[in-house]
Order: structure tokens, then sequence, then C-alpha cells
């Protein structure tokens, strides 16, 4: 599969044979990684450009260390709320172990293994940024500071992933704040730690450091957390990390900062509040495109923009079916496991178009990514654990959807009796009222995560109310859920 009408030479002058491949793929995350073992699978002769770490923010600043940070005060969480458990609890958290074991998921921000695993998939590595130089072509800047032009016969897949995005505040400098790299790496403690964003970054990080000994303040500027969220979601987890000790204000917006002694506290300025004094102060405040210097004015897109791409992950606007998208630089669904599904959606686009294939691009067809619209999970692993997959009521409404919310008290399901004393959880099932499906679901409460993947086969599967009827829950599990969601709707 290396011939191809129209090949290297056209598109990228100057280029030695060692440097044309089938495929080429910047950004090295999760979803460049899945692309590029899979194209390399299918024949394709694939090269994957990385500038950093393979793997990823996911594996070293984000997903793997935040989780490893969430983990263990949720499970003594678990232990002190089951009587008969409880007693053989004693003391708290071990910070120093906590942060040691976050370290090694981390792999100590080394990329040996990922770097055997893609020799192992027999996928090239170029270490080094990658950047457009117009249809097809890729150029490098080394690590070792050369530069080497790639091009690509069938396909280059931009998977360059998002980076933190700090507001521009008076004092933002001197303050030196954290984003969520040194939220997920920092080695030590501080006393106070201030969070400003009431999503997910926010909450997630406020929990952790709270429970690692921090006195968290967390600020949000709207009127609750997880704005994106059913409602209830927000309060629940909001009134979970009061108790664990997180003061939580709302309504309350960042004006400015100062840290005037350098290895002194930072004082935050509060619009219409009290100043918040901390050791240091985590901004968790969104992510942006960081396509500044990817080359995409050389194919005629914008700098910094998002990658808008169809279905099928082409970039739209870009003629000639060679420039594909995958993980957060597309902004279709910033989470490891869509990117991941967008990367195997265009692996096997780029394949077919490559063997000159018909594409199935119908909708949840095979050369689609359809469940980016319809039927996204997300678990934010706080306590209580918020789960949702699919729309919620007021995006159904605003999708014109005639839907009905099913609201049921998760507590109330012997499961989650037994699972912590004193349950606190809900539960919601939003169903489309016309086809009789399930369009949305969300869940609170400890453990909640493990119930989403039952409804996400239902949101993707568009499984009928009336046969879901016959999917029988296990007794006492808190799955049981389902059936007393089913019962409130058939009434
Ligand atoms: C704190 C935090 C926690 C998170 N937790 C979760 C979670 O629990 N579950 C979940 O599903 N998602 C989570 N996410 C989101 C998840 O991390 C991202 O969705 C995921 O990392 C996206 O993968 P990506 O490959 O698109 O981007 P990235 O992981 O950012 O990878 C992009 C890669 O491209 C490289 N790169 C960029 N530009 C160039 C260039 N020009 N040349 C060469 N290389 C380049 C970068 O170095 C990087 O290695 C979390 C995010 C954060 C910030
Ligand atoms: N468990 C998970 O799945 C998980 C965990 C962490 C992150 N992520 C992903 O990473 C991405 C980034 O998360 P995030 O929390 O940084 O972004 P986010 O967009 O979820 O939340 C950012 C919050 O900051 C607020 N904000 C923005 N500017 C502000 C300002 N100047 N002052 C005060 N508040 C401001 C916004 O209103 C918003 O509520 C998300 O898309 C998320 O899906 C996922």
């Amino acid at each position: 599969m290396t011939d191809r009408p129209g090949g290297a030479e056209e598109f990228g002058a100057g280029a030695t044979d060692a440097d044309t491949f089938d495929v080429v793929v910047i950004g090295g995350g999760p979803p460049g990684e899945n692309l590029a073992e899979r194209t390399q699978a299918a024949g394709l002769r694939t090269v994957l450009v990385e500038r950093e770490l393979v793997g990823g923010e996911c594996s070293y600043w984000a997903c793997m260390p935040s989780k490893a940070l969430l983990r263990p005060p949720a499970a003594l969480a678990a232990a002190r709320a089951v009587p008969g458990a409880r007693a053989a609890v004693r003391g708290g958290l071990a910070a120093e172990e906590v942060l040691a074991s976050r370290d090694a998921f981390a792999s100590g921000w080394r990329d040996d293994s990922q770097v055997e695993w893609l020799r192992s998939v027999r996928v090239e590595l170029v270490r080094g940024q990658g950047r457009l130089a117009g249809p097809r072509t890729v150029v490098v800047t080394t690590s070792e500071g050369g530069e080497r032009r790639l091009v690509a016969r069938h396909a280059v897949a931009l998977c360059t992933g998002s980076r933190a995005t700090l507001p521009d505040l008076p004092g933002m400098a001197e303050a030196r704040p954290w984003s969520s790299r040194e939220a997920t790496s920092a080695a030590r403690v501080p006393d106070r730690l201030a969070v400003v964003g009431g999503g997910v970054v926010g909450v997630e990080m406020a929990a952790a450091w709270q429970a690692l000994g921090a006195s968290v303040t967390l600020l949000a500027r709207g009127s609750g957390l997880l704005p994106h969220w059913e409602p209830f979601v927000g309060e629940l987890v909001a009134d979970g990390l009061a108790r664990a000790g997180v003061e939580v204000r709302t309504e309350a917006s960042v004006s400015e900062l100062r840290r005037p002694d350098d290895s002194g506290p930072v004082v935050l300025e509060v619009s219409g509040g009290n100043a918040v004094i901390a050791d240091e102060v985590l901004f968790a405040t969104g992510r942006r495109a960081g396509t500044e210097n990817l080359g995409l004015e050389t194919v005629g897109l914008t700098p910094g923009d998002w990658l808008a791409t169809d279905d099928t992950l082409r970039v739209r606007d870009v003629p000639g079916d060679w420039l594909y998208g995958a993980g957060d630089v597309t902004h279709r669904a910033m989470l490891t496991h869509q990117g991941k599904y967008q990367a195997r959606v265009a692996a096997e686009a780029i394949v077919a178009r490559a063997r000159g294939e018909a594409v199935d691009d119908r909708t949840w067809g095979r050369h689609v990514a359809t469940a980016d619209q319809r039927a996204v999970p997300q678990v934010v692993f706080t306590d209580p654990e918020a789960a949702s997959v699919g729309l919620t009521l007021d995006a159904a409404r605003a999708a014109g959807l005639r839907v009905r919310e099913v609201d049921y008290d998760l507590g109330s399901v012997a499961g989650a009796a037994l699972y912590a004393e004193g349950y606190r959880g809900r539960a919601r099932a939003v169903v489309d009222l016309d086809r009789e499906v399930l369009v949305g679901a969300t869940f609170v409460g400890s453990g909640a995560g493990e119930l989403l993947h039952a409804a996400t086969i239902a949101v993707a599967a568009e499984v009928p109310i009336s046969r879901l009827w016959h999917a029988v829950p296990a007794y006492p599990t808190m799955s049981e859920i389902w059936l007393r969601l089913l019962e409130t709707y058939r009434g």
C-alpha cells in the first residue's frame, strides 16, 4: 500500500525515501498512539512525532496521576462507611505514600515503557516538534535541533491535545499559579490551596489536595459547581467537598493576585467577597487548542483554532482527504476514551480510503464517531462520584427532543445501603418520549462510576424502554437503580 497516484514527491519537495511514510501522526497522547498502532497494523507505514513524552497529558499530568491521588481517599472513605470495617481504619491518609504511588502511576515522568510498546507495534518514533508545511508534509524540529521533513502518502493526523488556559489577571505572573500539570505532579502538600474554577479539574483537585492535608478553598464564578451537568450533581459534589472540609465559594470571581514575597503566600482578591490567602493557587479554568505553532496556515486553517472535523475525523475545509484530527484538539469531547474512539474511527477511515474501499459514514456506521454527539460517558472521581452519559434534561430540550426526566434516590436501593451507611446519591434518566429510548443518564454517589457503562450501552444502542424492562438487575446490587427508574417511568 505504498504507491499512490501523485505520491510523495508531488507534495514533499526534497524528501528522501526514508522520510516518506503512508501516515504521519503528530502527538503521542492516547489518540495519537492508538491511531498510529492501527494504521501500521493495517499495513500503512506510520510514523509518530512527539515533542515531549509518549503517552501525552493523560499518562503524566491528567487522568492517571489525578486518579492515583483520588483513589486512596475514596478507599478510606468506603471502609469508614461500613459498620464493622470502620473500626479497622486507624489513622488517616499517608500523604507521602499517596504521592509515591502517584509518581509510580505517572511512570516517574519517563516514557520508556510507552516507547517500548511503540517499538513492539512497529510504529516509528520521531522526537521533536512537528508542524505542517503544506499538504501531506510535516516538518519536525527534532530534539537534537535538526529538521526532518516527513511526507505522508495517505494521511497526516493531528493529535496534539490541548493546554490549560489561564485568565489574564493582574498579578498572575507574580502569583506563579499551578495549572493542572502542577496540580497532578506537585511533590509537596501545600498548607493552604486556593482552587479557581468549578469544573471537573477544579472539583477533583480540590478533593485530592484536601484529602492529602491541604486546607482548600474552591472559588467558582458561577452559581454552582459542574455547570454542564444535571443541577443536582453540582449540589451533591459541593456538599461532599464541604463535608471533607473544603471551603466552597460560588459567585466568586478572582479579580487580582499578589505574591509580594516570592517565598510567601499568595493573596487572591475576590469580587464582592473576602480575599483568600493561600500558599499555592491552582487555576482550573479550562483548556485551549494550542495549535498556534502547528503550521495550520500552510493548509488554509487558522493557527490557534480547534480543528473542526467531520464524523470520519477528517479536518473540514482542507481539500484532498488527507488531513485528520483526533483527541482534544478536535474539541469534540475532551476525554481520553473518546479520543481513543476517534482514533479507532479515524484509523479505519484512513485505511478504507487508502485502499479505495467504501467509507461507511451513516450514523453509527463503521467509519464515523457518532457517539461523540450521542453517548459520551464521563466520571468525576470526587466523593460522591458523578457519572453521566448522553444528554442532560436541559440539553435534550435544547436539542428539540420531547423528553421526560425520571429521578430516583440512589441511596434507597438495597445495594447502596449495603455499600455505605447513610449512602447519599441520586439518579436521573432522560427518556425520549417519541422513540421511547434513553437519551441520557446521570448517577451521583459513591461507586456510581461503575453504574455508567450499562447506561452507555442503553443510550448508544438505543435500547427500547420496553426491552430494558427485561434487563433484570441482580439483587442486591446498586444496579437495582435501573429497576427503580423504569418502574418510576412506567408508573
Ligand atoms: C487534570 C486532568 C485530569 C483528567 N482526567 C481525565 C480522566 O479521568 N478521564 C478522561 O477520560 N480524561 C481525563 N482528562 C482529559 C484527558 O487528559 C484528555 O482528554 C487526553 O489527554 C487527550 O488526549 P490527546 O492525545 O488528545 O492530548 P494530550 O494528552 O494533550 O496529548 C497530546 C500530545 O501531543 C504532543 N504534541 C502537541 N503538539 C505537538 C507538536 N507540535 N509536535 C509534537 N508533539 C506535539 C504533546 O506533547 C502530547 O504528548 C483529564 C484532563 C486533565 C487536565
Ligand atoms: N474525570 C474526568 O473525566 C476529567 C477530569 C479532569 C478533566 N477532564 C477534562 O479536562 C477538560 C478540562 O477540565 P477543566 O476543569 O479545566 O475545564 P472545564 O471547562 O470543565 O471547567 C472550567 C471551569 O472554569 C470556569 N472558569 C473559566 N474561566 C474562569 C475564570 N477566569 N475565573 C473563574 N472560573 C473560570 C468555567 O466557568 C468552568 O466552570 C474537561 O473537558 C474535562 O472533560 C476530565
